[in-house]
């Protein structure tokens, strides 16, 4: 709802009252429209101001009344409303001003902002367009190329950068309710014709049709086929070939194309899981909101590679003091170089302090001893890392909490090295550790809710989206990769190239198909695990080089590798790079001859594969393996794996996430498709559907929110 009151006697102020974020619910709307209508018939009332509660302007349309049908008076008629008033209506910017809720703002006469304000349309990232005026008001205020920008990319501008752009006519330090009251009364009874942005001359300038057609380009080539970038600058195209009712017209028409598409409904999902997974709960009951995290102030990170170096940036940022152990002075001089550069950088890209004082290098593990949380990065290599996590017990103060940056190792191996098991957890973090948003923190049987809580906590403090998951080989991300990566290499048995199954997947919205993306981390990663799995066996020939444990086994990997083919820092891989080290992937004609070659020599007949069977074998066995991870407990619910799979794995954040894709697809059709190659192939165990997505198949496909109804609670050792 809004209230409304007078101050000063002649300017009514009205505040939006909608928690957390003001948003332009029904109620908000209707409550606006009424305090309009009495602010504008009060003769005492000279001017308005529109502000919200609790230091938040809006947060734009209320985002969940979406799905439901849309009650109360319309944003563009209200904002017209407002702008239409013949006494002078400012908005009191504070907080966040975003969506409908810069619409609100761009409709109201005058504009100030409290320094610290974001504003934004963010829409675009929602799967929408600014459908309140947005596409048309804002090019008529700051001109096109600024315009395009904000509404393409949805970023949030600071309050400065609006006071820049001309969005926000004031800024200040102080109340900007207050500073919005004096100004409203500074410019009671002056004329307003300058001042109603719908009235303004549309955008003219003779570079216009370029601007349009590199914008055009740029939003094609980064979207990836997300359908909204590219609709939104259709509408801002319409801001300059159209007077503004028009222009509002084809907004209203384009913006109806969005509101229903299932990229909308994807990306409004997506909104919510990110959110959800905080809210994490074990199969034990442990959950968030019973579990309190320990204070953290000192972290230490054992191992300066790649890894562990990107974590020690994240930590010191989060304003950690950081102890950095690496046992060979001269990697401990060298990473010590490379962390300050990071930090370097990253301080001058966000404006923000050098945090290089916060971490103290050291060559002794026993530095550690006082951190208060201990992060081990070395090599992904079992004995080692236990070896560490039995040192780490006898060195470190009582309750520490000891984590591990594995990306699948078995957390419960590792907690029996040391005496307090319940204190161990896992930290899996996706490189560029500093860079990438995604954090699994993995349970192990043993782990204490204490200890998940203030892994998940500490996360949230390094900027990361925490997702807790169970303890099980791969966990959640590496574990649905395998049968994913299984079909791609069977797909190019069968005949397919590493190209063709690349553009099927990159078409899907993929930033880089499997086989690139392999190339890029390494060959030799897998096949590492692969040998200590006991999987690669050099020099095996007939039937049984394709077999391992009863199932189908492809060595294609393991046969690069032996070639000493391990991807782009070799210069070879799947593809072949101009140099070792190169980014470019060209289809290489060895590769394809040795393909021809390693067919003859199995008796394999390649064929022709179509498009949707590479898309479907290698997505339906990765959203199988997903169910099955359902069905383990391992994540608590469908949202988890999604977040994990966009945030972790390049999944196309207009498709919500692999398991919202099986729900958008049909249930029944993903189970039917997995049936059909499970007949095709049935020494293919991925393929096999797992019994979760027959339950929920068998029982009319139910909406994602309600899957976890269906899920047998495993039973739990946490
Ligand atoms: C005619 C239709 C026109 C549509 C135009 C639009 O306006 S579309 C909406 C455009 N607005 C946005 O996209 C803003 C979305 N919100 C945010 O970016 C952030 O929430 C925030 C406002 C920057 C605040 O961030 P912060 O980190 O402080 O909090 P949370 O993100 O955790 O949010 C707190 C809770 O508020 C819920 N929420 C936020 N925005 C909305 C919204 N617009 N509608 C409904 N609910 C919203 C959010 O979901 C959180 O609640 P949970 O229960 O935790 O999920």
């Amino acid at each position: 709802m809004a209230f409304y009151s007078r101050v000063s006697g002649s300017v009514g102020v009205i505040t939006l009252q909608n928690p957390p974020v003001n948003a332009l619910s029904a109620a908000v709307r209707q409550g606006i429209v009424d305090t309009m209508h009495r602010a504008l018939s009060e003769p005492e009332v000279k001017s308005v101001v529109i502000c919200g509660q609790n230091g938040k302007f809006c947060g734009g349309a209320d985002i969940r009344e979406f799905g439901a049908n849309m009650r109360g008076p319309p944003l563009v008629p209200m904002i017209h409303l407002i702008e239409a008033a013949e006494k002078p209506v400012v908005a009191a910017i504070e907080g966040v001003a975003l969506g409908g809720g810069l619409e609100l703002a761009l409709g109201c006469h005058y504009r100030i902002a409290h320094s610290k304000a974001r504003l934004g349309l963010p829409e675009v990232t929602l799967g929408l367009l600014p459908g309140a005026g947005g596409t048309q008001r804002l090019p008529r205020l700051i001109g096109v190329p600024a315009a395009l920008e904000l509404i393409t990319t949805g970023r949030h501008a600071t309050a400065a950068e609006a006071l820049q752009l001309g969005i926000v006519d004031e800024v200040t330090d102080h109340s900007a309710v207050d500073a919005a009251v004096k100004f409203a009364q500074s410019v009671a009874g002056k004329s307003l014709d300058a001042r109603r942005i719908s009235t303004y001359p549309r955008p003219r300038s003779p570079d216009l049709a370029e601007i349009f057609e590199k914008a055009m380009k740029e939003v094609r080539r980064s979207a990836r086929g997300a359908i909204a970038p590219v609709t939104c600058v259709q509408a801002v195209h319409a801001s300059v070939t159209l007077p503004y009712a028009k222009g509002m017209e084809r907004e209203r028409e384009l913006f109806s194309t969005l509101f229903t598409s299932g990229q909308a409904h994807a990306l409004q999902y997506y909104f919510f899981a990110q959110r959800a997974v905080s809210r994490w709960s074990t199969p034990s009951g442990a959950r968030w909101d019973t579990s309190k995290p320990r204070p953290v102030h000192k972290a230490a990170v054992i191992g300066l590679g790649t890894m562990g170096r990107g974590i020690s940036v994240s930590l010191a940022q989060a304003g950690l003091s950081v102890v950095a152990v690496e046992t060979q002075e001269k990697q401990l001089l060298e990473a010590k170089q490379a962390v300050s550069g990071m930090l370097e950088r990253s301080a001058k890209r966000r404006g923000v302090p050098l945090a290089d004082d916060k971490i103290k290098y050291n060559c002794s593990v026993q530095a550690v001893a006082d951190a208060d949380l201990v992060i081990e990065a070395v090599f992904e290599d079992m004995a080692l890392k236990k070896t560490i996590f039995q040192q780490l017990s006898g060195i470190c103060k009582p309750g520490t909490l000891l984590c591990t940056n594995t990306s699948g190792l078995d957390i419960d191996e590792l907690a029996s090295q040391t005496q307090s098991p319940e204190l161990v957890v896992g930290m899996h973090f996706f490189a560029p550790a500093h860079v990438m948003k995604l954090l699994e923190v993995v349970y192990g049987p043993r782990s204490s809710p204490e200890a998940l809580a203030t892994a998940m906590e500490m996360g949230k403090k390094m900027g990361k989206v925490s997702v807790a998951v169970g303890n099980c080989r791969g966990f959640v991300g590496n574990r649905m990769l395998k049968p994913y990566l299984e079909q791609a290499f069977f797909l190019l048995e069968e005949g397919a190239t590493p190209e063709q199954v690349d553009q099927v997947l990159e078409e899907f919205g993929f930033a880089m198909g499997v086989f690139k993306v392999s190339d890029l981390s390494g060959l030799d990663v897998g096949w590492k695990v692969r040998k200590a799995d006991g999987l690669v066996v050099p020099g095996s020939t007939g039937k049984s080089a394709r077999i391992r444990g009863g199932s189908r086994y492809s060595p294609l990997g393991d046969l690069l590798c032996e070639q000493g083919r391990f991807g782009q820092k070799t210069g070879r891989g799947w593809y072949q790079y101009d140099k070792p080290g190169g980014r470019v992937a060209k289809p290489d004609p060895w590769l394809h001859g040795f393909l021809e070659e390693y067919r003859a020599r199995h008796g394999l007949v390649a064929r022709r594969i179509d498009h949707q069977e590479m898309l479907e074998r290698c997505l339906y066995a990765l959203i199988n393996e997903g169910f099955q991870i359902l069905q383990d407990g391992i994540a608590a619910g469908p949202e988890d794996i999604d977040v994990i799979y966009v945030l972790g794995y390049g999944w196309p954040r207009h498709r919500g996430g692999p398991m919202f894709y099986a729900g958008l697809v049909g249930l029944d059709k993903v189970l039917e498709r997995l049936e059909h190659y499970h007949q095709v192939y049935p020494d293919v165990l991925g393929l096999k559907p797992c019994s979760l997505i027959r339950k929920l198949a068998a029982s009319s496909s139910p909406p994602i929110h309600r899957w976890r109804e269906f899920i047998q609670k495993p039973r739990s050792q946490l």
